[in-house]
């Protein structure tokens, strides 16, 4: 069936509502971003820049480095703007937007995000970084899209230590895993369950004049909870959106953040910049790994 015109919106040159991009301009490797201006700190260390594309808080710049076709994306903050980026992108690829129909040999892509996230453990330092092994959704894009299936093991896990506990999440707890592009699933990067949050204030716990409805009970129960072997490292805003699409979409990602707060210590990064630096360094490593 056709999509219609009110469900698959093209512009009038052809692109993509949001985003403004036509087939061909984006390459099968996606950095992803929060920040437009991370965008532009990526695209410097390509070898050339084929596409420069602004459309909204969505820069998107595609280009070559080391021969390998790359582009780099800003989502915007939240897995609300990861629900526009990944379905815009998905439908470049698999989608015939002159025909409106789904194709029938479907391209699987592999999404990077390069990140900043707050740590949630004392443990983990300032500056350093984290590989997100699963996301722990706490935002509420998710039920929307996924088609049910059997919950995740450290999700009922949970879920039974909150309440043994005498404490629950404002949301259902749901945890998702993508399939790691290999070059990201076999790195020594330090793992862990990210959580990602609806906003940055009560959503993660913060309270400035308004306080956040997450108990310290609650946020110190989740701090101890530990399933083989793993727990949860980290807090930001997009991760469990695109873990959760890319899987049902069938393609591969990795998010990696750099931990600019330590919410257990109550810190923050002295040098975000030198740090965002640093992890863009080590992701376009990986990427040229394969
Ligand atoms: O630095 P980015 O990639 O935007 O990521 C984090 O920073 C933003 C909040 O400050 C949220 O988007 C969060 O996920
Ligand atoms: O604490 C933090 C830091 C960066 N990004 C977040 O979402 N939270």
């Amino acid at each position: 069936m056709n999509l219609p015109e009110s469900e698959l919106i093209l512009r009038s040159n052809g692109a993509l509502y949001h985003l403004n991009l036509l087939p061909g301009q984006v390459a099968e490797t996606i950095i992803t971003v929060g920040d437009p201006e991370r965008v532009r700190a990526i695209s410097r260390r390509f070898d050339k820049v084929e596409l420069k594309v602004e459309a909204r808080e969505f820069v998107t710049h595609t280009g070559e480095l080391d021969g390998k076709r790359i582009t780099v994306i800003s989502t915007g903050i939240g897995t609300d703007n990861i629900d526009i980026v990944f379905n815009e992108l998905d439908a470049l690829f698999n989608i015939d937007l002159e025909r409106r129909i789904i194709k029938d040999q479907l391209v699987s892509l592999d999404f990077i995000r390069l990140g900043t996230s707050g740590s949630f453990q004392a443990d983990l330092p300032l500056d350093s970084f984290l590989l997100s092994e699963a996301a722990l959704a706490n935002d509420g894009l998710l039920p929307f899209y996924l088609s049910g299936g059997e919950p995740d093991e450290a999700a009922i896990n949970l879920f039974e230590y909150l309440e043994d506990g005498r404490v629950q999440l404002p949301v259902p707890v749901l945890i998702v895993r993508p399939e790691l592009p290999p070059a990201f699933a076999s790195s020594n990067l330090t793992r862990g369950i990210t959580m990602t949050a609806s906003g940055f204030y009560a959503p993660q716990g913060r309270s400035l004049r308004l306080q956040s409805g997450l108990s310290p009970e609650l946020l110190s129960r989740m701090r101890s909870w530990e399933y083989n072997g793993t727990r949860i490292t980290n807090i930001e805003m997009e991760t469990s959106g695109i873990y959760g699409l890319a899987t049902e979409l069938g393609h591969r990602a990795v998010s990696v953040s750099a931990l600019l707060a330590n919410r257990a210590s109550g810190t923050f990064s002295s040098q975000p910049t030198k740090t965002v630096e640093r992890l863009i360094d080590k992701g376009l490593e990986l990427i040229l790994q394969g």
